[in-house]
């Protein structure tokens, strides 16, 4: 597959954003977003990234106008445009979608940018339970896909106000009667396990048509299995802390950390590493840009795919 790596320098020098359009030069706004340790290199890195995704909305957008026999100051249609984020559990999803929320608002076209996961779109804990799919979470049989296809179809045709469910990693479950309101925004950031799965065959024969049919710039997130084990296990020991025991007896119900990191591990083997294996990483060299990382969460390399 022809990859091209991205060099940072050649692209921050070319100044396509202007230095107001990248959350200024204080690079402690990156400090709420993620618990890096080189503030400086974690900003430039995703600054890079954010170029990336404004040369090319950018050139989109030209085509666009220049389909419609518009000029460049036209309008394009405000259909929102879909970013979409993937890679296995814990390898940092919603992390790099709060960080490009932050530097995609400093755009000069000042665009409104919303997240959505797909974690809102997972089956309940009854309902997976009653299918025995409890040991599949975050397998593409785990998740409502014609809820998520009807989702984006709704946003690309415009619907002013659209309600996603939300989903709770402290419950480790749907949050009943809760949602999130998504209204027209300009740009949607989409981030999930299965938003590249291809759309498969449906009963009578014909193709089903796939999620990434509605996603107009694809990242895939990569690592070593054996880092992103470590987030996992980092983050679930973490949320073990902050879980009260009424909430959540995967997590709290283990007296003593040894026994809830056994618990941990076993996930990971046995649902989440067998997950990014089976399902995930095939899906990465549909991607159009593979953002890769290294141990502790630093950017190591940016590739675009070119063909
Ligand atoms: N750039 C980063 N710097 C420091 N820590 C990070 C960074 N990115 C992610 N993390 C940490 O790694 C863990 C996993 O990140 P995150 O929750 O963003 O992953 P995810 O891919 O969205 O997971 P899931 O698929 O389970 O929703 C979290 O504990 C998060 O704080
Ligand atoms: C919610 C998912 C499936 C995807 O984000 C994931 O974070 C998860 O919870 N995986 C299942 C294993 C677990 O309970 O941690």
């Amino acid at each position: 597959m022809p990859w091209e790596v991205l060099d940072w320098d050649r692209l921050l020098a070319r100044q396509s954003i202007p230095p107001s359009g990248q959350a200024g030069n204080d690079r402690r706004w990156v400090h709420p977003l993620c618990d890096c340790t080189d503030l400086d290199e974690t900003a430039r890195s995703y600054c890079a990234l954010s170029q990336v995704l404004f040369e090319h909305i950018q050139a989109m957008k030209g085509m666009f106008l220049r389909h419609q026999g518009l000029g460049p100051g036209a309008e394009a249609d405000g259909t929102p445009f879909v970013i979409g984020i993937t890679g296995s559990v814990a390898v940092g999803k919603s992390t790099t979608a709060k960080l490009l929320r932050k530097l995609l608002s400093h755009w000069p076209t000042s665009p409104r940018v919303d997240i959505v996961a797909t974690d809102g779109f997972l089956l309940p804990r009854a309902q997976l339970e009653a299918k025995r799919l409890q040991h599949r979470k975050g397998f593409p049989e785990s998740y409502d896909t014609d809820a998520i296809r009807n989702f984006l179809s709704k946003l690309k045709a415009g619907a002013a106000v659209i309600e996603v469910p939300v989903y709770s990693h402290e419950l480790h479950d749907i949050v009943p009667g809760s949602t999130i309101r998504v209204e027209h925004p300009d740009i949607l950031i989409f981030e999930g396990l299965n938003i590249l799965q291809p759309g498969g065959i449906e009963g009578c024969g014909e193709y089903a048509p796939a999620i990434s049919d509605h996603i107009d710039y694809a990242i895939y997130i990569d690592a070593e299995v054996e880092d992103i084990r470590r987030w996992y296990i980092q983050r679930f020991m973490g949320l073990r802390r902050h879980t009260s025991s009424t909430c959540e007896p995967v997590v709290a119900n283990h007296a003593r950390p040894s026994d809830a990191e056994a618990t941990a591990n076993a996930i990971w083997r046995n649902i989440n590493e067998l997950n990014l294996s089976e399902n995930i990483l095939p899906t990465l060299p549909l991607a159009d840009l593979v953002l890769r990382k290294g141990a502790n969460h630093e950017v190591q390399q940016v590739a675009l795919r070119t063909a």
